[in-house]
């Protein structure tokens, strides 16, 4: 079967490696200007017809640590591939009492306590500044649409996985887990969930124009409990298989789903750098740049 233009594109995290739920159509691998994706990109095909790009970020084979991942190359390649809308998974802590392991959430707001120099930004050493908007990370509007689509696909699976919207997710360096201290001040600062790997991957996306939402799914309590043990890598894994099954789930049908409704939707980012840039982006002839903004550059 030919690979045809994708327009979603899904980031697979910790336990979801694969969405073997869709009929597989092929694999890609391509070289961008900041190298290779974390993993081949898998283009499957839903009941529809319709096709999905599927890149793991830690590679099929859980190789790669949330601080070398190559964010960069996953949203070039994905946008390469004709993608306009991202839905990524992450395995989470959850910093609330209410959020229970195996519950999913929508995040809205992040905080970043990433600290080893992840690349952030495409425009890095390129002679052009630009600065995106980052006050909403996640597009609202997918966001919104999203917590109706992924509330009946929950429902549709039977298995009472709960949903949380409008969440506070704080990004961490790792690989090691949070102290007692860290989680305890996480909660302070208001932070709902904890993961490794929602940053730069965001605002890679809203420089791409791409729409970008989150889908972070709970597997333990991070450190903050009195009285417990703290997080362990063994009791995610307990936790991961479950989450990875209802994640694969839930991408089919709100992609099939998606695809379906409002086109407006799908480039919700469409045209958001337009007015970002320090200096007319006409004037600046880059061939990585012209990769991920065909529409500002040119290649040299
Ligand atoms: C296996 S626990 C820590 C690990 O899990 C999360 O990965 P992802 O966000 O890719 O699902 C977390 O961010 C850490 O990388
Ligand atoms: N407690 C935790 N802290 C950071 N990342 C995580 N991913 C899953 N659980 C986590």
């Amino acid at each position: 079967m030919a690979i045809d233009k994708v327009l979603v594109g899904v980031i697979g995290g910790s336990g979801l490696y694969n969405l073997g739920n869709l009929t597989y159509v092929g694999e890609i691998n391509p070289l961008t200007p900041w190298g290779y994706p974390s993993s081949p990109i898998t283009i499957s095909s839903l009941p529809s017809g319709a096709q999905v790009a599927f890149v793991a970020r830690h590679g099929k084979d859980h190789t790669i640590s949330p601080s070398a991942i190559p964010a960069r190359a996953n949203i070039a390649a994905l946008k390469s591939l004709g993608v306009s809308t991202i839905i990524a998974f992450s395995a989470v802590g959850s910093l609330r009492e209410e959020i229970a392991p195996g519950d999913f959430a929508l995040p809205s707001q992040l905080i970043d306590r990433t600290k080893g120099g992840r690349p952030t930004s495409f425009f890095d050493g390129t002679g052009l500044v630009a600065h995106a908007g980052f006050s909403d990370p996640y597009s609202p509007h997918l966001a919104a649409w999203l917590t109706e689509a992924v509330r009946e696909a929950l429902k549709d699976e039977g298995r009472g996985v709960k949903l949380w919207t409008d969440k506070t997710l704080v990004v961490m360096e790792g690989p090691q887990f949070s102290t007692r201290a860290e989680s305890l001040m996480y909660r302070q600062w208001g932070g709902d969930l904890i993961g490794m790997t929602a940053l730069p991957e965001a605002k890679l996306a809203r420089e791409a124009e791409i729409s970008f939402a989150l889908i972070a799914t709970a597997t333990d309590y991070d450190a903050w409990r009195p009285h417990e043990a703290g997080v362990t890598a063994a009791e995610v894994g307990k936790i991961l298989r479950n989450n990875a099954d209802t994640s694969r789930h839930v991408a089919a049908h709100v992609i099939e789903r998606l695809l379906a409704a409002d086109k407006a939707l799908l480039a919700e980012e469409s045209g958001n750098m337009r007015f970002a840039f320090m200096a007319a982006p006409g004037a600046h002839k880059n061939a990585a740049l012209a990769y991920i903004l065909p529409e500002y550059f040119e290649a040299a």
